[in-house]
Protein backbone atom coordinates (compact mmCIF):
# COMPACT_ATOMS: atom_id res chain seq x y z
CA UNK A 1 0.00 0.00 0.00
CA UNK A 2 1.24 3.12 -1.18
CA UNK A 3 -0.59 6.31 0.18
CA UNK A 4 -1.99 6.01 3.44
CA UNK A 5 -3.97 8.44 6.01
CA UNK A 6 -4.27 9.00 9.62
CA UNK A 7 -6.97 10.02 12.05
CA UNK A 8 -7.55 10.81 15.90
CA UNK A 9 -10.80 10.56 16.97
CA UNK A 10 -13.33 10.20 20.26
CA UNK A 11 -12.22 11.16 23.41
CA UNK A 12 -8.30 12.38 23.35
CA UNK A 13 -5.29 10.45 25.42
CA UNK A 14 -2.11 10.57 26.43
CA UNK A 15 0.23 9.35 23.89
CA UNK A 16 -2.09 10.12 20.59
CA UNK A 17 0.55 12.65 19.43
CA UNK A 18 3.58 9.34 20.43
CA UNK A 19 1.41 7.33 17.99
CA UNK A 20 0.68 9.62 15.20
CA UNK A 21 4.13 10.79 15.09
CA UNK A 22 5.29 6.93 15.06
CA UNK A 23 2.82 6.40 12.17
CA UNK A 24 4.12 9.05 10.53
CA UNK A 25 8.20 8.21 10.71
CA UNK A 26 7.32 4.64 10.18
CA UNK A 27 5.42 5.12 6.89
CA UNK A 28 7.65 7.52 5.47
CA UNK A 29 10.65 5.55 6.39
CA UNK A 30 9.43 2.48 4.49
CA UNK A 31 8.33 5.03 1.56
CA UNK A 32 4.58 5.45 1.90
CA UNK A 33 2.88 8.99 1.55
CA UNK A 34 0.96 9.82 4.53
CA UNK A 35 -2.16 12.32 4.92
CA UNK A 36 -2.87 13.61 8.23
CA UNK A 37 -6.80 13.75 8.52
CA UNK A 38 -8.13 16.80 10.97
CA UNK A 39 -10.59 15.78 13.30
CA UNK A 40 -11.66 12.43 13.73
CA UNK A 41 -14.58 11.18 11.10
CA UNK A 42 -15.80 14.49 11.41
CA UNK A 43 -12.52 16.11 9.59
CA UNK A 44 -12.39 13.27 7.16
CA UNK A 45 -16.20 13.95 6.01
CA UNK A 46 -15.10 17.43 5.33
CA UNK A 47 -11.93 16.65 3.79
CA UNK A 48 -9.68 18.34 6.11
CA UNK A 49 -6.50 16.22 5.18
CA UNK A 50 -2.76 17.10 4.76
CA UNK A 51 0.07 15.57 3.74
CA UNK A 52 2.51 15.24 6.47
CA UNK A 53 6.08 14.89 6.33
CA UNK A 54 8.82 14.29 8.56
CA UNK A 55 8.89 17.20 10.38
CA UNK A 56 5.42 17.43 10.70
CA UNK A 57 5.53 15.69 13.92
CA UNK A 58 8.53 17.19 15.34
CA UNK A 59 8.36 18.25 18.94
CA UNK A 60 5.41 16.25 19.83
CA UNK A 61 6.50 13.10 21.57
CA UNK A 62 5.67 14.44 24.98
CA UNK A 63 2.78 16.42 24.33
CA UNK A 64 -0.52 15.13 25.36
CA UNK A 65 -3.66 15.68 23.60
CA UNK A 66 -3.51 15.49 19.15
CA UNK A 67 -2.00 17.68 17.36
CA UNK A 68 -4.58 15.48 14.41
CA UNK A 69 -7.44 17.20 16.80
CA UNK A 70 -10.51 14.85 17.71
CA UNK A 71 -14.04 14.79 17.20
CA UNK A 72 -17.31 12.86 18.13
CA UNK A 73 -18.93 12.58 14.79
CA UNK A 74 -22.87 12.36 14.01
CA UNK A 75 -22.66 12.51 10.66
CA UNK A 76 -20.43 9.22 10.35
CA UNK A 77 -22.68 7.59 12.27
CA UNK A 78 -25.25 7.06 9.31
CA UNK A 79 -24.68 5.23 6.23
CA UNK A 80 -24.48 8.13 3.83
CA UNK A 81 -22.03 9.83 5.75
CA UNK A 82 -19.65 6.67 5.77
CA UNK A 83 -20.01 6.18 2.18
CA UNK A 84 -19.27 10.03 1.65
CA UNK A 85 -16.19 9.29 3.67
CA UNK A 86 -15.18 6.79 1.45
CA UNK A 87 -15.85 9.08 -1.38
CA UNK A 88 -13.59 11.45 0.20
CA UNK A 89 -10.79 8.52 1.07
CA UNK A 90 -11.27 7.98 -2.86
CA UNK A 91 -10.44 11.08 -3.92
CA UNK A 92 -7.11 11.64 -1.97
CA UNK A 93 -6.47 8.12 -3.22
CA UNK A 94 -5.85 6.59 0.14
CA UNK A 95 -6.57 3.23 0.38
CA UNK A 96 -5.60 2.52 3.94
CA UNK A 97 -6.27 4.10 7.72
CA UNK A 98 -4.72 3.94 11.15
CA UNK A 99 -7.54 5.25 13.44
CA UNK A 100 -6.13 5.91 16.70
CA UNK A 101 -9.26 5.72 18.80
CA UNK A 102 -11.69 3.72 21.69
CA UNK A 103 -14.18 1.39 21.19
CA UNK A 104 -16.68 3.83 19.31
CA UNK A 105 -14.26 4.89 16.86
CA UNK A 106 -13.28 1.33 16.37
CA UNK A 107 -16.71 0.51 15.73
CA UNK A 108 -16.58 3.59 13.12
CA UNK A 109 -13.22 1.88 11.56
CA UNK A 110 -15.08 -1.67 10.84
CA UNK A 111 -18.03 0.03 9.00
CA UNK A 112 -15.54 1.59 6.85
CA UNK A 113 -13.49 -1.38 6.35
CA UNK A 114 -17.03 -3.19 5.47
CA UNK A 115 -17.29 -0.48 2.82
CA UNK A 116 -13.44 -1.44 0.93
CA UNK A 117 -11.43 0.96 3.36
CA UNK A 118 -8.83 -1.00 5.45
CA UNK A 119 -8.31 0.46 8.89
CA UNK A 120 -6.04 -0.59 11.47
CA UNK A 121 -6.54 0.34 14.99
CA UNK A 122 -4.55 1.69 17.11
CA UNK A 123 -6.30 1.84 20.84
CA UNK A 124 -6.16 5.67 22.25
CA UNK A 125 -8.43 5.73 25.13
CA UNK A 126 -7.96 6.61 28.80
CA UNK A 127 -10.63 4.34 29.59
CA UNK A 128 -9.10 1.07 29.01
CA UNK A 129 -12.20 -0.01 27.86
CA UNK A 130 -10.87 -2.27 24.65
CA UNK A 131 -11.22 -6.47 25.36
CA UNK A 132 -8.79 -7.18 22.99
CA UNK A 133 -5.89 -5.63 24.45
CA UNK A 134 -4.13 -5.56 28.22
CA UNK A 135 -3.84 -1.81 27.96
CA UNK A 136 -5.52 1.02 26.05
CA UNK A 137 -2.62 3.84 25.11
CA UNK A 138 -3.33 6.99 27.81
CA UNK A 139 -4.58 4.70 30.66
CA UNK A 140 -1.15 4.36 32.38
CA UNK A 141 -1.16 8.05 31.89
CA UNK A 142 -4.46 9.08 33.50
CA UNK A 143 -4.15 6.26 36.01
CA UNK A 144 -0.77 8.45 37.44
CA UNK A 145 -2.58 11.53 37.16
CA UNK A 146 -5.20 10.21 39.25
CA UNK A 147 -2.71 8.59 41.94
CA UNK A 148 -1.07 12.14 42.16
CA UNK A 149 -4.26 13.77 42.97
CA UNK A 150 -5.17 11.19 45.35
CA UNK A 151 -2.10 11.76 46.87
CA UNK A 152 -2.45 15.65 47.27
CA UNK A 153 -6.34 14.82 48.33
CA UNK A 154 -4.90 12.61 51.32
CA UNK A 155 -2.80 15.47 52.87
CA UNK A 156 -5.89 17.44 53.38
CA UNK A 157 -8.26 14.79 53.94
CA UNK A 158 -5.66 13.79 57.22
CA UNK A 159 -5.34 17.12 58.15
CA UNK A 160 -9.00 17.72 58.51
CA UNK A 161 -10.32 13.91 59.28
CA UNK A 162 -12.57 14.22 56.69
CA UNK A 163 -13.68 11.72 53.93
CA UNK A 164 -12.99 12.56 49.90
CA UNK A 165 -14.91 10.97 47.40
CA UNK A 166 -12.73 11.23 44.02
CA UNK A 167 -14.88 10.64 40.96
CA UNK A 168 -12.57 9.42 38.24
CA UNK A 169 -13.07 8.85 34.41
CA UNK A 170 -14.98 5.59 32.82
CA UNK A 171 -18.76 5.22 32.44
CA UNK A 172 -19.29 1.90 31.17
CA UNK A 173 -15.55 0.49 32.31
CA UNK A 174 -14.08 0.92 35.74
CA UNK A 175 -10.22 0.64 35.21
CA UNK A 176 -9.34 3.75 36.15
CA UNK A 177 -10.58 3.70 39.13
CA UNK A 178 -9.61 0.92 39.88
CA UNK A 179 -5.88 0.99 39.29
CA UNK A 180 -5.67 4.25 40.99
CA UNK A 181 -7.97 2.76 43.70
CA UNK A 182 -5.30 0.15 44.42
CA UNK A 183 -2.15 1.88 43.70
CA UNK A 184 -3.42 4.92 45.78
CA UNK A 185 -5.03 2.75 48.77
CA UNK A 186 -8.53 3.82 48.76
CA UNK A 187 -10.88 2.31 51.08
CA UNK A 188 -13.60 1.85 48.84
CA UNK A 189 -13.35 1.49 45.63
CA UNK A 190 -16.80 1.75 43.27
CA UNK A 191 -16.76 0.61 39.65
CA UNK A 192 -19.68 0.12 37.34
CA UNK A 193 -18.81 -3.52 36.93
CA UNK A 194 -19.87 -4.21 40.55
CA UNK A 195 -23.49 -3.72 42.45
CA UNK A 196 -23.54 -0.22 44.33
CA UNK A 197 -24.50 -0.67 48.20
CA UNK A 198 -24.41 2.32 50.28
CA UNK A 199 -24.35 0.08 53.48
CA UNK A 200 -20.98 -1.75 52.92
CA UNK A 201 -19.59 1.90 51.61
CA UNK A 202 -20.96 3.17 55.48
CA UNK A 203 -19.21 -0.01 56.83
CA UNK A 204 -16.45 0.32 55.15
CA UNK A 205 -15.67 3.98 56.70
CA UNK A 206 -16.84 3.51 59.79
CA UNK A 207 -14.15 0.55 60.30
CA UNK A 208 -11.54 2.71 59.44
CA UNK A 209 -12.58 5.30 61.65
CA UNK A 210 -12.92 2.88 64.41
CA UNK A 211 -9.09 1.18 63.42
CA UNK A 212 -7.70 5.09 64.00
CA UNK A 213 -7.53 6.29 60.28
CA UNK A 214 -7.24 9.81 60.24
CA UNK A 215 -9.23 10.05 56.79
CA UNK A 216 -11.32 7.50 53.98
CA UNK A 217 -10.27 8.01 50.60
CA UNK A 218 -13.39 6.65 48.34
CA UNK A 219 -12.01 6.50 44.44
CA UNK A 220 -15.90 6.20 42.53
CA UNK A 221 -16.04 5.90 38.37
CA UNK A 222 -18.31 8.42 36.69
CA UNK A 223 -20.24 5.26 35.67
CA UNK A 224 -21.85 4.36 38.85
CA UNK A 225 -25.21 5.34 39.51
CA UNK A 226 -25.13 7.82 42.42
CA UNK A 227 -23.30 11.54 42.13
CA UNK A 228 -20.42 12.39 43.54
CA UNK A 229 -22.16 14.76 46.01
CA UNK A 230 -25.16 12.43 46.81
CA UNK A 231 -22.92 9.92 48.26
CA UNK A 232 -20.73 12.23 50.51
CA UNK A 233 -23.62 14.21 51.85
CA UNK A 234 -24.86 10.10 52.67
CA UNK A 235 -21.30 9.32 54.11
CA UNK A 236 -21.40 12.52 55.96
CA UNK A 237 -24.66 11.53 57.77
CA UNK A 238 -24.51 8.04 58.66
CA UNK A 239 -20.48 8.47 59.79
CA UNK A 240 -20.93 11.34 61.46
CA UNK A 241 -17.44 11.95 59.37
CA UNK A 242 -17.19 15.34 57.45
CA UNK A 243 -17.33 14.09 53.44
CA UNK A 244 -16.43 16.12 50.72
CA UNK A 245 -16.59 14.59 46.60
CA UNK A 246 -13.91 16.12 43.94
CA UNK A 247 -14.24 15.78 40.42
CA UNK A 248 -11.06 15.73 38.57
CA UNK A 249 -13.08 15.63 35.15
CA UNK A 250 -10.67 16.63 32.30
CA UNK A 251 -7.38 17.21 34.10
CA UNK A 252 -7.17 13.15 33.66
CA UNK A 253 -7.65 13.39 30.33
CA UNK A 254 -4.18 15.39 29.33
CA UNK A 255 -0.83 16.30 30.41
CA UNK A 256 2.67 14.77 29.09
CA UNK A 257 1.99 11.12 28.50
CA UNK A 258 3.70 8.31 30.93
CA UNK A 259 6.89 6.73 29.53
CA UNK A 260 4.81 3.33 29.26
CA UNK A 261 2.46 4.92 27.22
CA UNK A 262 4.96 6.54 24.37
CA UNK A 263 6.35 2.89 24.37
CA UNK A 264 3.14 1.49 23.61
CA UNK A 265 2.02 4.31 21.59
CA UNK A 266 4.85 4.06 19.22
CA UNK A 267 5.31 0.21 18.77
CA UNK A 268 1.72 0.07 18.43
CA UNK A 269 1.60 2.46 15.41
CA UNK A 270 4.41 1.25 13.91
CA UNK A 271 3.02 -2.06 13.72
CA UNK A 272 -0.34 -0.57 12.02
CA UNK A 273 2.13 0.79 9.47
CA UNK A 274 3.89 -2.30 8.90
CA UNK A 275 0.41 -4.47 8.48
CA UNK A 276 -1.01 -1.49 5.96
CA UNK A 277 2.24 -2.00 4.08
CA UNK A 278 2.22 -5.74 3.90
CA UNK A 279 -1.51 -5.58 2.48
CA UNK A 280 -2.80 -7.10 5.17
CA UNK A 281 -6.58 -7.00 6.06
CA UNK A 282 -8.16 -4.63 9.03
CA UNK A 283 -6.64 -5.20 12.32
CA UNK A 284 -6.83 -4.09 16.25
CA UNK A 285 -3.23 -3.41 17.38
CA UNK A 286 -2.72 -4.48 21.05
CA UNK A 287 -0.32 -5.47 23.58
CA UNK A 288 -0.72 -8.75 25.67
CA UNK A 289 1.90 -9.34 27.98
CA UNK A 290 4.54 -7.19 26.93
CA UNK A 291 4.43 -8.13 23.50
CA UNK A 292 2.44 -6.66 20.82
CA UNK A 293 -0.29 -8.24 19.12
CA UNK A 294 -3.09 -7.81 16.05
CA UNK A 295 -6.47 -9.08 16.05
CA UNK A 296 -9.05 -8.91 13.49
CA UNK A 297 -10.83 -6.03 14.01
CA UNK A 298 -14.34 -7.49 13.97
CA UNK A 299 -13.23 -10.04 15.81
CA UNK A 300 -11.09 -8.08 18.85
CA UNK A 301 -14.91 -5.65 18.64
CA UNK A 302 -16.24 -8.78 19.45
CA UNK A 303 -14.82 -9.94 22.90
CA UNK A 304 -16.12 -8.94 25.56
CA UNK A 305 -13.55 -7.90 28.35
CA UNK A 306 -12.61 -9.72 31.38
CA UNK A 307 -13.08 -7.91 35.02
CA UNK A 308 -9.93 -8.05 36.93
CA UNK A 309 -11.82 -9.70 39.94
CA UNK A 310 -8.40 -10.21 40.96
CA UNK A 311 -7.18 -6.78 41.45
CA UNK A 312 -10.23 -5.24 43.44
CA UNK A 313 -9.88 -8.37 45.92
CA UNK A 314 -5.94 -7.08 46.71
CA UNK A 315 -7.45 -4.01 47.03
CA UNK A 316 -9.93 -4.54 49.27
CA UNK A 317 -7.81 -6.70 51.36
CA UNK A 318 -5.18 -3.75 51.75
CA UNK A 319 -7.36 -0.88 52.59
N1 LIG B 1 -21.35 2.09 15.75
C1 LIG B 1 -20.73 3.08 15.09
N2 LIG B 1 -20.82 3.18 13.75
C2 LIG B 1 -20.21 4.16 13.07
N3 LIG B 1 -19.44 5.10 13.66
C3 LIG B 1 -19.31 5.05 14.99
C4 LIG B 1 -19.94 4.04 15.78
N4 LIG B 1 -19.62 4.25 17.08
C5 LIG B 1 -18.85 5.34 17.09
N5 LIG B 1 -18.64 5.82 15.85
C6 LIG B 1 -17.86 7.01 15.45
O1 LIG B 1 -16.68 7.10 16.24
C7 LIG B 1 -16.66 8.34 16.93
C8 LIG B 1 -15.91 8.18 18.23
O2 LIG B 1 -16.57 7.26 19.07
P1 LIG B 1 -16.72 7.54 20.64
O3 LIG B 1 -17.46 6.38 21.21
O4 LIG B 1 -17.30 8.89 20.84
O5 LIG B 1 -15.22 7.62 21.17
P2 LIG B 1 -14.10 6.50 21.39
O6 LIG B 1 -13.63 6.05 20.06
O7 LIG B 1 -13.03 7.22 22.13
O8 LIG B 1 -14.73 5.39 22.17
C9 LIG B 1 -18.13 8.70 17.08
O9 LIG B 1 -18.34 10.06 17.28
C10 LIG B 1 -18.68 8.26 15.74
O10 LIG B 1 -18.41 9.19 14.73
O1 LIG C 1 -15.20 14.32 26.12
P1 LIG C 1 -16.58 14.03 26.57
O2 LIG C 1 -17.51 14.01 25.40
O3 LIG C 1 -17.03 14.88 27.68
O4 LIG C 1 -16.63 12.51 27.09
C1 LIG C 1 -16.22 12.09 28.36
C2 LIG C 1 -15.84 10.64 28.25
O5 LIG C 1 -14.66 10.54 27.49
C3 LIG C 1 -13.71 9.74 28.17
O6 LIG C 1 -12.81 10.60 28.83
C4 LIG C 1 -12.94 8.89 27.19
O7 LIG C 1 -13.82 8.03 26.55
P2 LIG C 1 -13.67 7.66 25.03
O8 LIG C 1 -12.28 7.18 24.83
O9 LIG C 1 -14.70 6.60 24.78
O10 LIG C 1 -13.92 8.87 24.20
C5 LIG C 1 -14.53 8.95 29.18
O11 LIG C 1 -13.78 8.51 30.29
C6 LIG C 1 -15.58 9.95 29.55
O12 LIG C 1 -16.73 9.31 30.04
MG1 LIG D 1 -15.00 4.82 24.17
Amino acid sequence: MKRIGILTSGGDAPGMNAAVRSAVRTGISMGMEVYGIKRGYEGLLDGEIERMQWQSVGDILQRGGTILRTARSERFRTEEGRKHGVNILETFGIEGLVVIGGDGSFRGGSELAALGITVMGVPGTIDNDLAYTDYTIGFDTAVNTVLSMISNLRDTASAHERTTIVEVMGRECGDIALYSGLAGGADVILLPEMEFDINSVCRRVLRGQQSGKLHSIIVKAEGVEISSHQLAETVQERTGREARAVVPGYIQRGGTPTGRDRMLASMMAARAIKLLYDDEESKAIGTCNDEIIAYDLEEALSMKKHFRADLYEIAETLA
